[in-house]
């Protein structure tokens, strides 16, 4: 006999588990819900603005699980975490023995820090992501003289920026630096407001055409197991004010390496050596690993429901696993349905929001016979961040993601002001990175999702003198 009875089960206190529980509560405030938060903190998303219909920016904090409950009556809370899922008698079971029987159950426990192989053999390697490792991160900037990065994602770059005071040494396996978000000519870019931050009048912006190729690769890792949710993205003001002025000197950045090896060493000046593939060796005090972010799939099951090649919980378009009346959103799944042609996944925020918001109405269609479709913001990549304290608005396929070789690159670039990329092919827009102030970001998500042939316009669609907005209205 369960100790509770209820209709919807969320599993999870982030963003995804947080969006699950608010999105029931607007469709379903009358069904009872429970919800199980390893944390009596839970995320809270406010001050939402639309950039554009799909293009969504807001702000991300921790707030009390139980304010919850002004949003959903119904809701039971249970600060606990879950143990093991009984999926074929639809009963989860909690670490200290509470029951809960659901009809229908939503796994939200997100990620934990993929870190460099045999870090859990030492404490001076770190990973970042809840707000433990943020204060173990303060702590060791405080007392360090060197730190190595290692990863060149959202983290690393972050943490980049952000920290002065303290020398770095940015170790990344690629040949420019931010690769998960950027081009080598957005880096390039980037690179040289880092270098200079003169008041002079930014030079006249240039057009250019030209050809690139990517591709992607990947490295088995272990893990640290931390707790708690993923901080929001403003995680790293904190760590800018912890000292002075940041110098071009503190930074060196190491291209196409990673760690072989580390060692703690007595009686040095600094008690870690890292070794890196190249054979250099690099003394510090830490190593913070930014290298990416694993599926947190830590309870038992019944049976094993499919996963996808990252080991997160694969769902299909309605966030439904292969197990019929579970499902996951956030960075515990793997999207595994077929994509648009202008979307892909990372584990980001908005994704966890989306995929989240989606899993609710599946859910509350379930319950109530109702069929749904898939939610509309799956048709385009979107994504807006700060980088280098510049505004980054990533869509569709910024980087020619899944394109081959047979695509074109249209650029304008004003140093120190902005970087416009799109991604041409046969004619038609596919993606973009929009970085500054470009107020680019309505026209271009019209043009990837309308798919109108630009090749009549062509260097004009970038031409500054030229409102191409005219030629739409
Ligand atoms: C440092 C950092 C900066 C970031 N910055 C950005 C950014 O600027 N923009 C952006 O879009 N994204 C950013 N991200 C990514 C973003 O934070 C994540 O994609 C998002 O938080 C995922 O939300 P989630 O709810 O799936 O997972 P999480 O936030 O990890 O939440 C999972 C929750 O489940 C709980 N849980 C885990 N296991 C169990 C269990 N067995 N039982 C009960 N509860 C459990 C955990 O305690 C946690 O509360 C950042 C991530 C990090 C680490
Ligand atoms: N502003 C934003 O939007 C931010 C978003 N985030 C999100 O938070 C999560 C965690 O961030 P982060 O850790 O930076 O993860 P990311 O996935 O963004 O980046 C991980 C980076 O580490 C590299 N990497 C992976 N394994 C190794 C290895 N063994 N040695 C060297 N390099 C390696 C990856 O390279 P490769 O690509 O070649 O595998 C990639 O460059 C992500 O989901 C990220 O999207 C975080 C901070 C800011």
């Amino acid at each position: 006999m369960a100790n509770l009875k209820v209709s919807y089960l969320v599993v999870g206190g982030g963003i995804a588990g947080v969006t699950c529980v608010e999105t029931l509560a607007i469709l379903h405030p009358e069904e009872s819900l429970a919800m199980i938060t390893a944390s009596s903190l839970v995320k809270n998303v406010s001050n939402v603005s639309f950039y554009a219909k799909t293009i969504v920016k807001f702000d991300v904090s921790e707030t009390e699980a139980s304010s919850l409950l002004r949003i959903h009556p119904n809701l039971n809370i249970i600060y606990d975490s879950l143990k093991t899922l009984n999926t074929k008698d639809k009963i989860a079971t909690t670490d200290s023995g509470v029951t809960i029987e659901y009809k229908v159950v939503c796994i939200c426990t997100g990620g934990i820090p993929r870190l460099i192989s045999d870090s859990n053999k030492c404490n001076r390697i770190i990973g970042i992501r809840d707000t433990d490792s943020v204060n173990d991160f303060k702590e060791k900037l405080k007392n360090g003289q060197r730190m190595v990065i290692v990863g060149n994602g959202g983290i690393a770059s972050e943490i980049v920026h952000a920290t002065k005071g303290i020398k770095k040494v940015w170790v990344i396996r690629d040949d420019y630096i931010s690769k998960t978000f950027i081009d080598p000519g957005a880096a390039e870019f980037f690179q040289n407001t880092m270098k200079t931050k003169s008041s002079k009048v930014p030079p006249a912006p240039s057009i250019l055409r030209r050809h690139i190729f990517t591709e992607d690769d990947k490295l088995i890792s272990i893990n640290k197991n931390l707790k708690s949710a993923a901080l929001g993205p403003d995680w790293y003001r904190k760590l800018e004010t912890l000292t002075g002025d940041c110098t071009e000197q503190e930074l060196e950045i190491i291209y196409n390496v990673e760690v072989d090896s580390f060692q703690e060493v007595n009686n040095k000046e600094f008690p870690l050596e890292v070794k890196l593939t190249n054979g250099k060796l690099v003394q510090c005090d830490f190593v913070v690993s930014a290298t990416g972010v694993e599926p947190a799939v830590n309870f038992s099951w019944d049976q094993e429901p499919k996963r996808g090649q990252d080991g997160g919980l694969a769902v299909n378009e309605y966030q439904e696993t292969s197990i019929e009346d579970v499902f996951a959103a956030g960075d515990v799944a793997t999207a595994a349905w077929e994509y648009a042609p202008h979307w892909f996944q990372l584990r980001l925020w908005t994704q966890a929001r989306q995929m989240a918001g989606m899993a609710a109405k599946a859910m509350h269609g379930k319950i109530t016979n109702e069929s749904v479709l898939q939610d509309f913001c799956f048709e385009l990549f979107t994504h807006c961040t700060t980088l280098f304290g510049y505004r980054v608005i990533l869509l569709g396929k910024y980087n020619g993601q899944g394109l081959g070789n047979d695509y074109e690159i249209l650029l304008r670039t004003t140093p120190k002001l902005e970087y416009i990329k799109f991604v041409l092919k046969n004619g038609r827009l596919q993606g973009a990175i929009l970085i500054g102030e470009t107020d680019l970001e309505e026209m271009v998500e019209n043009l990837i999702l309308d798919q109108i042939d630009l090749t009549p316009f062509g260097d004009d669609i970038l031409n500054p003198d030229i409102d191409i907005d005219d030629y739409f209205d």
